[in-house]
């Protein structure tokens, strides 16, 4: 896949640079710059080729699983840090891998908002542990508010410094929390990334199941096969009356299951509980011992056998 960005003159000498950089992300990040600069008589051709870095992950994680969503606000980074939890809960060793360069929350939901990591040698970093989770995020390396203004490619880079820099301990699961989104960073870090599989994470509602349907579609560009739906936030239950509510629609989780032809992991509820707790840093999963979060690292499990049956088996 290549982009080609030409000098005002047309036809001339021609310049072909290769870039690990989804050409979409090269052109919304470099055009503009570069078509102040570039000779009129001069075309650039950007060839796509994605970096297969050395990346540290494959080795020290069995399995890396990536959780993603098409859009924002759809509860991605609580359900990857409820499942870590739960996952560490029953005797898997875990790590969370925050890749939400824009908005990590993880920190806040392990209890670690304001901490920092260290390194020994000044190279390799050293994960932060809470509830026998290995933990890295953006938000352990910058304060909240600079991460934000970085543009694509600074993003990518400081995405893979945390994939290739961390001193991971060996681990039986990886969970990444992606971005949010499907633009070009998303999908090109879904490629740098290389995870065994993704869980898309959405809302029963109409508009989040066509930003899921994004979500799939990204990471089946890049190959990475999709484990199935979380549908999140499926159902509240009243603590007074016992009735139970679908206050986002109900049914979108399964629909899109069926329509990808992908297994519907789990319906989650909406529990205030599972927000408060989000806010003081200890996952909700934590408190209960046979809770939603356990079974949908069972199915998750059971899926992933599906997947890589060779690897589960050492689990
Ligand atoms: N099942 C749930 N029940 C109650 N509250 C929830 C649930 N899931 C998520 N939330 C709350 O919804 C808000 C958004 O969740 P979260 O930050 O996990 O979403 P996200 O998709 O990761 O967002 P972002 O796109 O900003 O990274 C948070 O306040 C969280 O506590």
């Amino acid at each position: 896949m290549s982009v080609v960005i030409k000098g005002k003159g047309g036809s001339g000498s021609d310049v072909f640079i290769t870039t690990p950089f989804y050409p979409g992300a090269v052109e919304s990040e470099l055009s503009e710059a570069l078509l102040k600069v570039l000779p009129d008589n001069i075309s650039i051709h950007f060839n796509y080729s994605p970096v297969h870095p050395p990346s540290s992950l494959p080795q020290k994680a069995k399995i890396v699983i990536a959780v993603a969503s098409g859009k924002g606000g759809v509860g991605k980074s609580t359900v990857t840090a409820n499942l870590a939890a739960a996952a560490a809960q029953l005797g898997h060793k875990v790590g969370v891998l925050d890749a939400d360069i824009y908005g990590p929350s993880i920190p806040m939901m392990f209890g670690l908002q304001g901490e920092n990591v260290s390194s020994f040698d000044e190279k390799t970093m050293e994960p932060l542990f809470k509830y026998d989770v290995a933990l890295n995020s953006i938000g352990f390396l910058v304060p909240a508010d600079k991460a934000t203004i970085w543009r694509g490619p600074m993003a990518s880079r400081a995405l893979m410094q945390l994939v290739n820099e961390t001193n991971w301990p060996e681990l039986d699961i990886l969970f990444v929390d992606m971005p949010p989104g499907t633009g070009d960073i998303q999908l090109t870090m879904s490629e740098q990334i290389k995870c065994h599989g993704a869980i898309i994470v959405t809302t029963p509602q109409n508009i989040a199941l066509a930003d899921a349907q994004k979500g799939i579609e990204m990471f089946q560009k890049v190959n990475t096969p999709i484990l199935g739906v979380v549908e999140n936030m499926s159902q509240f239950t009243c603590p007074d009356c016992g009735a139970s509510h679908t206050l986002f629609g109900a049914g979108g989780g399964s629909l899109c299951a069926e329509k990808h032809k992908i297994p519907l992991l789990a319906q989650l509820s909406l529990k205030p509980e599972i927000r408060n707790q989000g806010d003081i840093g200890k996952p909700f999963s934590l408190l209960d011992t046979n809770n939603e979060y356990q079974k949908l690292v069972f199915s998750l499990m059971m899926h992933m056998s599906n997947q890589t049956e060779q690897r589960i088996l050492t689990l």
